[in-house]
């Protein structure tokens, strides 16, 4: 080429398709329910060291010594009571595919381009593959969503961590944002309060309580900050307030403990066992905490805490089921939306939360190439 002839620019990288997605995870969850596939999750799981703080030089010999080797054989025998051999995974999984897919379903997403997915923090689908996923169908922005209401380092720090890890291998990163946790959001409150009194309404009798059942966490996160505690105390002061109820008809409980430091009291297990014995017959639980229906809603309480309790002398036993895929699930979630996704789409995408009433359909599912 001649000195000052016009060099052709270089040809510009083809345009990313500027399309928004969301990407809602939850826990995670084994394949199968053999000793192989609890231990490798529980590994896994038990490897985080937002989960476990302590130091893996000590943590480690005995998660993969003696834990690894006895847990998964109770784990694994919880899981089995809950799953499902026709879907051939398990209830977490299965409903949060559902949860995505609802969501999709509902989202007015003619024009704007939003694309739904959903991923495990541990086990499949990784966080990592599903934000991958959104990148190379055009995502160049990415709000994740933790399916936590209440805050913890445990769980939403942890999901929040492994999403900038897979971002870290990232030449191209899609912008980020992370919605906000719930634990006292109208939407989230009406949602819960609505399950509830269906729930109780179709009863044929009135539970003398109602005790909401959180996952626990070890005293000691509490002490250094988690502010998981409050943010549980939150979602129960609303609740109550939405259902008319008091600290006397609804109290609070934790569950789940592992491991022999003191976690956070009371105990589930123990109050059950201290209302039986004083003399309550009739008690409803609900698991506000989890959006989801899993071992540790359907096993530990549905199964162990429902046949404690009339071991002890209860008479009725009512588990109120998680939101799971109906539709309050897909209204709060359709709420969050609009709320996080402000300013990403146009103002009108925002502004009325009516989740029903998308019609045309421009979402990704996993598995749609
Ligand atoms: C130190 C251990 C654990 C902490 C801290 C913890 C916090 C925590 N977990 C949830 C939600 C879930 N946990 C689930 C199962 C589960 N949790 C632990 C341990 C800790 N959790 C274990 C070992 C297990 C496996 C089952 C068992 O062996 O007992 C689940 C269920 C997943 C499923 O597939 O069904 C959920 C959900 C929260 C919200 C939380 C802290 C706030
Ligand atoms: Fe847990
Ligand atoms: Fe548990």
């Amino acid at each position: 080429m001649q000195a000052g002839a016009s060099r052709p620019a270089p040809e510009a990288p083809p345009a990313r398709g500027g399309r928004i997605g969301v990407l809602l995870v939850n826990l995670g969850t084994p394949d199968g329910t053999g000793y192989w596939a609890i231990r490798r999750y529980l590994s896994e799981f038990l490897s985080d060291r937002r989960v476990i703080e302590a130091n893996p030089l000590w943590w480690q010999p005995l998660l993969q010594g003696v834990i690894l080797t006895t847990r998964p054989f109770r784990t694994g025998a919880a899981y089995r009571a809950i799953w499902r051999e026709d879907r051939n995974e398990s209830p977490l999984r299965h409903i949060t595919r559902g949860q995505a897919a609802r969501l999709a379903a509902a989202w007015p997403q003619e024009g704007t381009g939003v694309m739904i997915d959903w991923a495990m923090r541990y086990g499949k689908p990784s966080i990592a593959e599903r934000l991958q996923a959104l990148v190379t169908r055009g995502c160049d922005r990415v709000l994740l969503v933790p399916l936590y209401p209440q805050y913890s380092a445990t769980t939403t720090a942890s999901v929040n961590d492994a999403a900038f890890r897979a971002l870290q291998g990232m030449r191209r990163q899609p912008a980020l944002r992370i919605a906000a946790p719930f634990a006292d959001h109208p939407a989230y409150i009406e949602a819960q309060a609505r399950r509830i009194r269906d729930t109780l309404d179709g009863l044929t009798w009135t539970p003398e309580l109602l005790l909401g059942s959180f996952h626990g966490l070890p005293q000691r996160y509490a002490r250094a900050g988690d502010p998981y505690p409050a943010e549980c105390a939150r979602t129960m002061a609303a609740l109550r307030r939405a259902l008319d109820r008091t600290v006397e008809d609804m109290p609070i409980g934790f569950q789940s403990r592992f491991g022999r430091e003191p976690w956070l009291q009371p105990c589930t297990a123990q109050h059950v066992a201290a209302l039986a014995a004083r003399g309550v017959r009739r008690l409803a639980v609900v698991a506000p905490g989890f959006l989801a229906d899993c071992v540790e809603t359907l096993e530990e309480l549905g199964l162990a805490l429902r046949s404690s309790f009339l071991r002890a002398g209860g008479e009725r036993f009512c588990l109120v089921p998680c939101l799971n895929d109906g539709p309050e699930m897909t209204g709060l979630l359709d709420a969050i939306l609009r709320q996080e996704l402000a300013g990403w789409l146009a103002p009108a995408r925002t502004a009325t939360p009516d989740p029903r009433a998308g019609t045309a359909r421009r979402s990704m599912q996993q598995g749609e190439a």
